[in-house]
């Protein structure tokens, strides 16, 4: 019998737009049955981040050597360090039939999206840019010069918007935990459908 392939699921958007808050918020819930990609990276961990659970953290040779390999299935260099999504899971876990969730940069999301253009990709928007270096000051995990880079990066990143099936503003977690939960129940039905008609 024919296993349908999981649905990958790409939630990306400027860096301090509430990602990790939001993504953690929606595997909190009850009844979340698809898998978290965890990414390698080779910034320092910051305080509380597990190494395999928040990331893999990695030397920057180590990371090289994953990309000459060919087991990333995207990275991107953000402010000074790599970031990347290792290949074996995402493969594996969607030919299981199980759904695959990635939270990413939006250099990252754009380079899935032109290998695997049948994933769902969803941009979560802040506010305005006032509010989200407001957020990334909050946060008190970067400094001043990194705070201002990743502003500037985000500027840009905006402008990508038009580029993903859909557009979430995060003004308020629940608001936003909702509507991705939302989007995720259509995809589901839709792809079925598909699928069913395929049998
Ligand atoms: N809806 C919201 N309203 C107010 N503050 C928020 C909201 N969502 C997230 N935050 C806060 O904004 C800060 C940045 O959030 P978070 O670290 O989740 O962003 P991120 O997009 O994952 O960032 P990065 O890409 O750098 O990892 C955190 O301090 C978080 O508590
Ligand atoms: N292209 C990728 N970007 C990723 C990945 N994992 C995380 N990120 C993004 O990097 C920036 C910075 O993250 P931080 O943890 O240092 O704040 C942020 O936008 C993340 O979403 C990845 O595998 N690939």
């Amino acid at each position: 019998m024919m296993t349908q392939r999981g649905l990958l699921i790409v939630l990306s958007g400027p860096s301090g737009v509430g990602k990790g808050t939001v993504r953690k918020a929606i595997f909190e819930e009850d009844g979340i049955d698809f898998q978290y990609s965890i990414s390698a990276t080779t910034r320092q961990p910051r305080i509380g981040e597990v190494n395999g659970e928040d990331y893999f953290f990695v030397s920057r040779e180590a990371f090289e050597e994953k990309i000459s390999n060919g087991d990333m299935l995207e990275y991107a260099q953000y402010v000074n360090n790599y970031y990347g999504t290792p290949k074996s899971f995402i493969d594996e876990t969607l030919a299981s039939g199980r759904d695959v969730f990635l939270e990413i940069d939006v250099q990252g999301a754009l380079q899935v999206k032109s290998k695997m253009p049948e994933g769902v990709y969803i941009f979560l928007t802040p506010p305005d840019l006032t509010n989200l270096r407001e957020r990334l000051v909050g946060r008190g995990t970067d400094s001043q010069e990194v705070i201002e880079k990743r502003v500037t990066a985000a500027r840009d990143e905006l402008k990508q918007m038009i580029n993903y099936d859909y557009a979430v503003e995060n003004d308020q977690v629940v608001f936003a935990v909702e509507r991705i939960k939302s989007i995720i129940t259509a995809e589901r039905l839709r792809v079925a459908r598909v699928f069913e008609k395929t049998l």
